[in-house]
């Protein structure tokens, strides 16, 4: 997949954008504050998902403005295509989004055309961050591959917090136990789906990611990784999630309900679940080194970006918002040499990056929200 235009005006500080990116590397340089993550941003957003910066649809317009649009073109082998996205004030919430120039109920129904994959300098503590930062990347990865997910992931949230707002009124004697079997049922019968397909994912990652794992530890390290459950203690082989694995679930959800009542919280689940790795046989959490974890994060991003090009039989379009330069040198060789064949924009506020611009790429000046090519 390749971008081939990119035009951007009124989103955020973005003004009169007009750029044809070179089909494989495209490198964005500026002081701060310029605009370089808000092009990411408008390129990421036309990829159907929610802004990653979580952008409130008021604030995505030039604060001295009436409106903001974005046009992208794109092609495959197959075919080009074109994404319009624009919105004026007042009503923000009506956009204007067309694919191939038909209109789209909501910007989410672009998903699954223009795939992108993103990393931004938050990713870079996947592995050593919080469970949460790791559940969405699943989350994220999953729906990305299979379109339905994320209406399932929404579903199953509203529905803990529903449930967890039951159990504090069971707990004050204010609602019965017998209310809750509602909620159980429907939450069970999501996250079996959810813990499964999660695991699927997590076998994939573990392929990819052991790979490109051993190539960056250059042979030294081994990695493993699995999908944690906090409500089975094997997936494997699993299938039926509508029959015997929503019953485990349940089950569980029953078995836990006084200790759930006394917390205040539903404490097993997908949303307590986590993605755990090994390297060299030694839990990730407890026993790597900063470095190790940084490595680790950059292999997930890597290995996502793998898996997606696999699933569409094409290359997504690589995101790199600021991420090379908290890179030391090897890293930042070692990323751009597994995703130099896809299309890829980064974003810097040095240019010392290790790649041959002349045969390889274009170069951008970002200045107060206006680019110029710099290498023509
Ligand atoms: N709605 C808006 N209208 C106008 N300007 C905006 C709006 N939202 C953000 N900005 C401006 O965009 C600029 C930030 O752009 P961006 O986040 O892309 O910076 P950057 O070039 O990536 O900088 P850094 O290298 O510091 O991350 C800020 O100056 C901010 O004030």
């Amino acid at each position: 997949m390749v971008i081939t235009k990119i035009s951007a005006d009124g989103f955020k500080n973005l003004k009169k954008v007009e750029i044809y990116p070179h089909e494989k590397m495209n490198i964005f340089c500026g002081k701060n504050a310029q605009g370089k993550t808000n092009l990411i941003e408008a390129i990421w957003l036309c990829s159907g998902v929610r802004s990653f910066r979580n952008t409130k649809d008021r604030e995505m317009i030039d604060i001295n403005g009436q409106f903001m649009n974005i046009d992208i073109s794109f092609k495959n082998s197959f075919r080009s295509q074109d994404i319009h996205f624009a919105m004026a004030r007042p009503n923000v919430r009506e956009k204007n989004v067309t694919l191939n120039g038909v209109k789209l109920k909501t910007p989410s129904k672009l998903f699954g055309s223009l795939d992108c994959v993103i990393f931004t300098p938050e990713d870079l503590e996947l592995s050593k961050g919080s469970p949460e930062n790791r559940r969405q990347f699943l989350d994220l990865s999953v729906s990305q591959i299979k379109n339905s997910y994320s209406s399932v992931i929404s579903k199953y949230d509203d529905l803990i917090e529903q449930r967890n707002i039951l159990l504090k009124n069971i707990c004050y004697g204010r609602s019965k136990r017998e209310e809750l079997e509602v909620w159980d049922i429907q939450l069970a019968q999501l996250g079996a789906y959810i813990s499964l397909l999660r695991y699927n994912y997590t076998k994939k990652l573990d392929m990819f990611a052991k790979k490109l794992y051993e190539d960056i530890s250059e042979g030294r390290e081994r990695l493993e990784l699995e999908y944690y459950s906090t409500v089975y203690s094997n997936l494997e082989g699993r299938k039926d999630y509508a029959g015997e694995m929503a019953e485990e679930y349940l089950n569980c959800l029953q078995n836990n309900l006084e200790d759930d009542i006394r917390a205040g919280f539903t404490q097993k689940g997908v949303h307590r679940d986590d993605l755990a790795g090994k390297i060299n046989g030694l839990a990730v959490r407890q026993f790597a080194s900063q470095g190790q974890h940084r490595s680790l994060a950059l292999i997930l991003k890597l290995s996502q970006a793998y898996i997606l090009a696999e699933e569409i039989d094409d290359s997504p379009c690589i995101l790199l918002d600021d991420v090379l330069s908290e890179l030391d040198l090897s890293r930042q060789k070692f990323v751009i040499s597994k995703i130099h064949d896809m299309q890829v924009f980064i974003t810097c506020c040095d240019r010392n990056i290790p790649f041959d611009e002349k045969s390889h790429g274009k170069i951008f000046n970002i200045e107060n929200g206006m680019i110029v090519q710099e290498n023509k």
